[in-house]
């Protein structure tokens, strides 16, 4: 059975659980890599903020600091605290846009891992009036459990001075049934929020601003995107519109512009859509048996710090976990089989650094931040359609950005196995004018030592000069090959 749909809800997998929460931390620091069971990366997954951030050509640079920006004085402490003094080329440019007055709609796009959350999180809580305390102003919507709740601790933790700010999840469980909802601040999966609105627990009179993050996935699929609607024709007909992605397929912009009409755009060419930190790799395996050997190998060879490992079903992430295990590996599987709380403990003991390889499903493909993490396994190639015939090149890209957030360095490979998966993957390659890297496993120690040097080679790139058409390569030498579409004997 394909983990793509969400048997409760007909929408994708990952979108949203009837069960009961717990809080899951948030947490930007780079955790105790100790006791995993796994060897301890041995390359440094940062590169200097400052000099991203100076440099014109990174999607980190601005050109003005916070305190340029006329904030609000909680609101500017809120972002010092988290060390934050700088916004980011997103955040640059579509904050003065989003606190003008008259309010106006926003539809933003900007790469994975470059603060796309603090720039929503900003506007929200300048939109709030806290003399009218419990009161809901600010209503944002994510498509899942995890990413809702990584949301309500940003904003807890840039509204900390902010004083009597009040934020609530609405997520299955997490309400008390029938109460209504005293808070600011609402964040939530859509189902829980038509839910609340439907019962009138959530009193939307006052709403004065709306988020859609992952918009295009929230606006796109069947079942979320009726429920987005539905909550939104719910809402104060003047309410403020914002729609954040890191993909904004042409297909859902239409739609998009009906849904925050008159909106400010900030939009990316297909080709400035991959992040230059992320060193993109492919194996070519034999069969789909030898897709296993040589996960096992990966693990039991390279020097790997926190990873994640996306397959397309929960049974198989199960499967391999099992299998893992048995061969004397750590692995943590997250899906949505699990309850709430369960998987809000899994997460959480991944950010913690407790464990640190993550076999998951697309329901950790979006907006999921742990800074650690400096892998990335498509162990599938994502697909769409009905029965999977198409390759799905957006839930690539944000797979590929659980890693190398805010300017790391981070790894991503790609098994393919077959023609079907080959052509999938150069097809994304092809869309993104991504310059794939072909590792070569007859030789592990080679192996590693070319993903050293393409690791190397894109942190000089990523922190000097990057450019949208002067991608990371490694040509050549031991274990690595440029990828030019040059099929094996098993995907030919
Ligand atoms: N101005 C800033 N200075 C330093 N760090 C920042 C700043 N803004 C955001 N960050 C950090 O950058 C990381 C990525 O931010 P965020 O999760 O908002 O990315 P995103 O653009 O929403 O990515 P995605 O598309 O994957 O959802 C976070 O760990 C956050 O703490």
């Amino acid at each position: 059975m394909s983990d793509v749909a969400n048997p409760a809800t007909g929408a994708p997998e990952g979108t949203e659980n009837t069960s009961s929460v717990s809080e899951a931390q948030v947490d930007g620091n780079v955790p105790d890599l100790g006791g995993s069971g796994l060897v301890e990366n041995n390359y440094d997954v940062e590169v200097k903020l400052g000099d991203l951030q100076q440099n014109p050509d990174s999607i980190l640079y601005s050109a003005k600091s916070f305190s340029d920006m006329n904030l609000p004085e909680p609101i500017y402490k809120g972002l010092l605290s988290l060390n934050y003094h700088k916004p980011s080329k997103i955040q640059e440019r579509a904050l003065p846009l989003m606190l003008a007055n008259p309010p106006r709609n926003m539809i933003a796009q900007s790469q994975s891992g470059t603060g796309k959350t603090a720039a929503f999180v900003v506007t929200v809580l300048s939109r709030i009036d806290l003399s009218q305390s419990q009161q809901p102003q600010a209503l944002v919507l994510a498509p899942s459990r995890e990413l809702a709740r990584q949301i309500e601790g940003v904003i807890n933790k840039i509204g900390k001075f902010c004083e009597g700010l009040i934020v609530a999840a609405a997520l299955p469980g997490a309400l008390e049934r029938g109460a209504p909802v005293r808070a600011n601040v609402i964040v939530g999966t859509p189902g829980t929020v038509m839910d609340i609105t439907r019962r009138r627990q959530l009193d939307v009179s006052k709403l004065r601003v709306l988020v859609i993050d992952e918009a295009d996935n929230m606006l796109d699929q069947q079942g979320l995107g009726d429920q987005c609607v539905r909550v939104k024709n719910s809402l104060p007909r003047t309410i403020q519109i914002l729609l954040f992605s890191a993909t904004f397929p042409d297909k859902v912009m239409g739609f998009a512009e009906k849904f925050a009409p008159g909106a400010d755009q900030i939009r990316l060419k297909q080709t400035e859509l991959t992040v230059s930190g992320i060193s993109q790799m492919y194996i070519d395996c034999d069969s789909e048996t030898d897709k296993y050997e040589t996960l096992v190998k990966l693990y039991g060879l390279m020097t790997i710090g926190s990873s994640v490992i996306f397959v397309k079903t929960r049974e198989s992430a199960n499967e391999i976990q099992k299998r893992m295990e048995a061969d004397g590996h750590r692995v943590a599987a997250l899906h949505g089989a699990f309850d709430g709380l369960e998987r809000d403990r899994l997460l959480e003991d991944f950010r913690s650094g407790r464990s640190k390889v993550l076999l998951t499903t697309n329901v950790l493909a979006r907006g999921i931040d742990v800074s650690s993490v400096s892998m990335v396994i498509n162990y599938d190639i994502p697909m769409k359609g009905r029965g999977d015939t198409e390759p799905d090149p957006e839930t690539y890209l944000h797979r590929i950005g659980r890693t190398g957030r805010f300017g790391r360095i981070g790894v991503s490979i790609s098994f393919v196995s077959d023609k079907k998966s080959y052509t999938a993957l150069s097809s994304i390659a092809q869309q993104y004018e991504i310059d794939l890297v072909q590792l070569d496993t007859s030789d592990w120690d080679a192996a590693e030592e070319a993903v050293q040097r393409v690791i190397k080679s894109n942190r000089a790139k990523a922190t000097f000069a990057p450019s949208a058409t002067d991608a990371a390569t490694a040509n050549g030498g031991n274990g690595a090959a440029a990828a030019a579409p040059a099929p094996s004997s098993t995907t030919s």
